[in-house]
């Protein structure tokens, strides 16, 4: 089937929305290149991924007749390739063929090595080159000078709304209105993100495409962290996938791992993209074991641009899967906010960063599915409740026993303390509570003691029994007790 971003592309400019300044300067520019001289040979159209730089070229192609020769920057044989048809183009005028007009697109890849040898191309062209870029400050210095600045805005949610409407009228498509919004809201000014949102919700399983939907509410980022990883061939770029991600490592190799055999066909890419994970997985094993985080980057390297050089992609529309074997995957909000409240409890109750308590969470798994007694040690050492007990464990009814034996052991602690301890006090009231303590003992002491002698206290002290000073209880002393 035919992607909707290729079915629903403008064919002529006056169907782009939105851009009417750029277009304009376009147009003048096209004009001047065939009625004599432009000012400057090459075109850089410069603005946000799918705000519509590569349909203006191919409508403007279609409207003055010119085949479309498109090249990638970060095609390490782009230099080659422009030097090919710029020289070549003249005398395929002769020969009557169409004019060409080169396209080189991620302009903002190229080398700062070839910049000046592009540069030299963009001279002795003899045919319009239009380069386009999302950040035209990273395309090499040389190479801007050369070409005239076009720049295409954002599109508002409004466009987007538009142009997903006048899609869903041309396929007789009708979706809720919320998710219309939805999609052009998280498009954040990307068309073409937005069309492919919208061919996944109306085509797809419906349940399917709102379950992607909701997830993306939690992990926003992850569709287009792997949009880098397989979106291009480019290693630079796909090593920024995880930048903007916030999940750890290993939960983005089983995101990569899923969608592996969706992207890639031939089977010798799928089996070099496995090769990349395999070791990224190895490098994750060997920063768990030994706690020297510092893998981590050889890891996530193999495993956005380790993978993303392993073959050539599929062609046009891509839809991304979440894991199938990711637990997390089934998580409710709830549960994610369960999860969060557990990790707050273990660093500070075991006093211990983010990472250790993720670590020694996974500890805890084990423990709760195999040591029932221990685990309801733990469940009243940190404090947890009953729903973050079940978390812990994958079978209901070991989560009930162990809830069970944690109120036993919490009443027999409790039985076990000074009466007046009993009633649970919240934290913030403890201090007030201790100030207060100490004010009245020091009233009632203050008398006696200015009678008393220095030597006589001190044997007091000697002979007064320990005071409790709340001495850290550690988990040791839990499990020792058992
Ligand atoms: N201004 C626009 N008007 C109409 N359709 C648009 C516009 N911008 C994007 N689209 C749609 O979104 C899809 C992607 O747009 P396009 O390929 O032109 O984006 P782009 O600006 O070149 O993005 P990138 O920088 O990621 O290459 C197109 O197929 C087109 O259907």
């Amino acid at each position: 089937m035919l992607p909707w971003v290729e079915k629903y592309r403008p064919r002529r400019l006056s169907e782009i929305i939105n851009q009417e300044q750029a277009l304009e300067r376009v147009r003048a520019w096209i004009e001047a290149w065939l009625h004599g001289r432009p000012k400057k040979k090459a075109l850089l159209l410069a603005g946000p991924p799918g705000s519509g730089k590569t349909t203006t070229v191919y409508a403007l192609a279609h409207e003055y007749r010119f085949e479309v020769i498109e090249l990638n920057a970060s095609d390490e044989r782009t230099y080659e390739k422009i030097e090919r048809y710029v020289q070549a183009a003249y005398t395929m005028d002769i020969l009557g063929k169409r004019r060409k007009l080169i396209f080189l697109d991620e302009a903002d890849n190229i080398e700062p090595s070839g910049a000046k040898e592009i540069a030299k191309l963009i001279d002795k062209a003899k045919n319009p080159i239009i380069m386009a870029a999302n950040k035209y400050w990273e395309v090499p210095r040389e190479i801007r000078e050369k070409a005239e600045l076009v720049e295409y805005k954002r599109l508002t949610q409004r466009d987007i709304v538009k142009a997903l409407l006048r899609i869903l009228k041309a396929e007789r498509l009708e979706i809720p209105k919320d998710l219309l919004y939805e999609i052009a809201k998280r498009a954040s000014g990307d068309l073409r993100a937005a069309i492919n949102d919208l061919q996944t919700v109306a085509i797809g399983d419906y349940e399917d495409a709102k379950a992607i939907l909701a997830y993306r509410d939690v992990e926003k980022t992850v569709f287009q962290a792997l949009g880098l990883v397989f979106g291009s061939d480019n290693a630079k770029k796909a090593k920024m996938a995880m930048w903007n991600l916030d999940m750890m490592p290993d939960e983005f190799l089983l995101w990569v791992d899923e969608n592996i055999p969706y992207i890639y066909l031939r089977s010798e890419e799928v089996a070099r993209a496995y090769d990349a994970i395999s070791r990224a997985d190895i490098y994750l094993g060997r920063a768990t074991r030994t706690g020297n985080y510092s893998l981590w980057k050889y890891a996530i390297d193999m495993m956005t641009a380790g993978v993303a050089v392993a073959g050539t992609k599929k062609r046009g529309f891509a839809k991304f899967y979440p894991p199938k074997s990711l637990k997390m995957l089934a998580e409710s909000k709830e549960e994610r906010s369960l999860r969060d409240s557990i990790l707050k409890k273990i660093m500070s109750g075991m006093h211990m960063g983010k990472l250790e308590a993720i670590e020694t969470m996974k500890i805890l798994r084990t423990i709760f599915e195999n040591n029932l007694e221990l685990a309801a040690h733990f469940t009243v050492f940190l404090g947890l409740g009953e729903k973050e007990v079940a978390f812990l464990t994958t079978d209901s009814e070991k989560a009930g026993t162990i809830w069970g034996k944690a109120l036993a052991l919490r009443r027999k602690l409790k039985e076990m303390r000074p009466k007046e301890e009993e009633r649970e006090i919240p934290e913030g009231e403890i201090e007030e509570i201790e100030e207060e303590e100490v004010e009245v003992e020091e009233e009632a002491e203050e008398g006696e003691e200015k009678e008393k002698k220095p030597e006589e206290k001190r044997r007091e002290e000697k002979e007064k029994p320990k005071e409790k000073k709340g001495r850290q209880v550690t988990l040791f002393d839990f499990i020792g007790k058992k």
